[in-house]
Order: structure tokens, then C-alpha cells, then sequence
């Protein structure tokens, strides 16, 4: 029996995030003195707390189509420079302060030119926002580095074009790229063109598969378009049968995703919401990680899942009775996995992940020299 790390705990932890979308974790204030300063009249309420309760019905969407609606304001006040430089560097900000030390936040830059704005300047936006927010969360003692991943939108047609945008970009601080949005009818290789291009530049990318959709989303994303990591992947478990005595046995392709080691962005709360999952006690997760599968730990969308990286741990604590060994492992996974190179990988899990962990559980080892003393007093 390992020790029960308290929320304090898991908050001081370092995490790492690589599935968190831009305009899915605005704060409810800022939409609203955005829309103010913006011109943007067709929100629900101007109230921040009705805004934040109109955004949290995402929770009870029950498919993704239906949770998807919620975006419509996020992406209605992100229609300037300056609003999207502000809302990233918030992002930023607050992600340093719950503890996530690297994340790769994602967007879709076609949705920002709705006002005029280019594909290069709603880029170059969350670029500058990104460094604001990072510098101003540095100087309150929470250091983060944050990478962009550009999304395209998988209902349009503009993969390839946002795939050169991610090259473009590439050695300015997008990190890679991904296709979101409603999934069923909408499969991997519709944006095949994308993947094979990004491929011979030698350009990462995760898809979004196996959430909407099931088992041929994912195998499309490896086998077809070659991904390097799967958004959710969740529906993978539909590969893996589970007998009465708890054995188990792995079709062929959950075998591949396993054996190859691509990595799950696991986003348990989102699931829930998007009704993929049934509960969190429900959720994969537990058995994907007892298979030894690559899992990660995301948040999705703070906003529209009310979530963050320190939330989504200590629900699974909670739920699955896991110490701080099994979050430092999910931490390491993701830090493998993410989209910057190498030695910059490792650098973060020798310098910063592992001797986080380390402090934490030496408060474990000093509160039972504590208890031991007392109880002989
Ligand atoms: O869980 C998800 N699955 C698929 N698409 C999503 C999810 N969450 C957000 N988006 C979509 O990604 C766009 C760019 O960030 C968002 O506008 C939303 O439409
Ligand atoms: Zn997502």
C-alpha cells in the first residue's frame, strides 16, 4: 500500500500536458471583457458566473458533436491578434500554476480568421502570447515551457494547407500538428494528403481517434496516416477482450499500439462529457495502464470539462488508488512522448520530473519519522 498524495501534493507535482485545446480552456472572464472590447454580441449572458455555468453544460453533452457546441464563444472573441495573444498567454499562466512544468497546447488557426486575420498572423499570436505567458509565469516562481501543435478542422478541407503552416513554424515554436473535430464520417485518411506531406518533412503529429469513433479511426491514424501519438485512443479497449477470471487477450492492432509504444492522450474527464466513457470508475484507464500501455494524463478542455492536470490526478487517485509512483509514471510517459527534441526531453524528466517526485515522497519519509517518534513518546 503506497502513501495517498493529498490535492496539495499533486498540485506541486510536475506534470505535463500534451492534449489541452486553446480555446477549450479560455477564462470565463476574459471571454467576457473580450467580447466587450471586441465587438462579439452573441454571447449567452455577459455574467461571468452565467458564462462559466453555460460553458460547464459541456459536461452533460453526452456526445461529442453536442460538446463540441460549446466552442462557438471561445472562437468568437479569438478573432484579433491582441485577444489571441491574451488568451494564450493566460493559458500559459495558468497551466505554470497548476504545476504543469511542459505542454503542448493545440489550435485551429483557421477558426481566428473569421475577422480578417491570416493563417501566418493568427499564428504568430498565440506564438507571442505563449512567450508573454511564460516570461510572466517565470517571474512568479512557476516555470513552464509551452509547444503549439496546430490543428486542422477535420469537417474542412484545409489539412494540407495547415500542415505547411506547422513546418512553417516549426522551428518557432509549434511543435506539431493534429486534425479535431467530429469524428464519425470524418475519418483519418480524408486529410491523407496532409499526413504524407508532413511525413517526408520529417514533421511530427497526433490525431484524434478512437474518441467519436472506434477501432478503424484508429487503425486509419497508424496504419494509413502514421501518427505518432493518438488524441483519446480510448476506444482502443474495444480491441481487448476480458474474461471472467480478469484474463485478457489484445487484438492485433491494440497488440501494435501497445508493443509500439504509441503513446494514448488519455483525457478521462472529456470522455465522460463527450459520453465515450460511461464514469471515471469505468474509464479504460486503469486497465490500459495495468497492460503497460504508453498512457498520458490531459485535460482537453479546462473550460469545458471544469478541469485541470491537478484535478484529473487526483480523480484518478481517488478512483484507482494511485500513489505518487503511478502519477511520476504517467508524468515520464508524457514527457517521452511529447514533440521536442530528444536531450530537451530528457533534460525536463533527469532535471525537473524526477527530483519533483523525489521531494514529494521525502515528505512521506519525514512524516513517518514524525509518527514513528510520537507513537514512542
Ligand atoms: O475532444 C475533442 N475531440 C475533437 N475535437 C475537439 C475536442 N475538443 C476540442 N475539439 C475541437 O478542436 C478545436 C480546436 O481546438 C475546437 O474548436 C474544437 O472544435
Ligand atoms: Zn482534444
Amino acid at each position: 500500500m503506497h502513501d495517498v498524495p493529498t490535492p496539495d501534493q499533486i498540485q506541486r507535482a510536475p506534470k505535463v500536458l500534451l492534449h489541452d485545446h486553446l480555446d477549450g480552456g479560455v477564462r470565463p472572464k476574459t471571454v467576457a471583457e473580450l467580447a466587450e472590447l471586441t465587438g462579439y454580441d452573441a454571447l449567452p449572458t455577459s455574467d461571468v458566473d452565467g458564462l462559466t455555468k453555460w460553458f460547464a453544460a459541456a459536461t452533460e453533452a453526452g456526445s461529442l458533436e453536442e460538446y463540441l457546441e460549446r466552442f462557438v464563444h471561445t472562437v468568437g472573441i479569438m478573432q484579433t491578434a491582441a485577444a489571441i495573444s491574451r488568451v494564450a498567454a493566460e493559458c500559459a499562466e495558468d497551466l505554470a500554476a497548476d504545476g504543469v512544468v511542459y505542454a503542448e497546447v493545440r489550435y485551429a488557426p483557421e477558426l481566428s480568421t473569421h475577422k480578417g486575420l491570416s493563417l501566418d498572423e493568427v499564428v504568430e499570436a498565440i506564438l507571442d502570447g505563449f512567450r508573454q505567458g511564460t516570461a510572466r509565469a517565470g517571474h512568479s516562481g512557476h516555470h513552464i515551457r509551452v509547444g503549439v501543435l496546430l490543428c486542422a478542422m477535420r469537417q474542412e478541407s484545409r489539412a494540407k494547407e495547415i500542415a505547411e503552416l506547422a513546418v512553417k513554424y516549426r522551428d518557432h515554436g509549434v511543435v506539431g500538428f493534429d486534425i479535431a473535430g467530429p469524428e464519425a464520417g470524418f475519418p483519418p485518411t480524408r486529410s491523407l494528403d496532409a499526413f504524407e506531406y508532413l511525413r517526408r518533412e520529417n514533421c511530427h503529429f497526433t490525431i484524434h481517434a478512437g474518441e467519436g469513433f472506434g477501432l478503424p479511426s484508429i487503425w486509419e491514424a497508424i496504419q494509413w496516416c502514421g501518427a505518432a501519438r493518438l488524441g483519446h485512443g480510448v476506444r482502443i479497449v474495444e480491441d481487448i477482450a476480458v474474461a471472467e477470471d480478469g484474463s485478457t487477450r489484445l487484438g492485433r492492432l491494440a497488440s501494435f499500439v501497445r508493443d509500439r509504444r504509441i503513446p494514448l492522450e488519455m483525457c478521462p474527464r472529456s470522455n465522460v462529457h463527450t459520453g465515450t466513457v460511461s464514469s471515471l470508475a469505468d474509464h479504460p484507464i486503469a486497465l490500459l495502464r495495468q497492460l503497460n500501455f504508453r498512457v498520458t494524463v490531459n485535460t482537453d478542455n479546462r473550460l469545458m470539462s471544469q478541469t485541470s492536470m491537478t484535478r484529473e490526478f487526483a480523480e484518478l487517485a481517488e478512483h484507482f488508488g494511485y500513489g505518487l509512483d503511478d502519477l511520476q509514471w504517467f508524468t515520464i510517459n508524457a514527457m517521452k512522448s511529447a514533440f521536442i527534441p530528444f536531450d530537451q526531453r530528457l533534460a525536463l524528466i533527469d532535471e525537473v520530473i524526477k527530483p519533483g517526485y523525489a521531494a514529494l515522497r521525502s515528505e512521506f519519509v519525514f512524516d513517518s519519522v514524525a509518527q514513528y517518534t510520537a507513537a514512542r513518546r
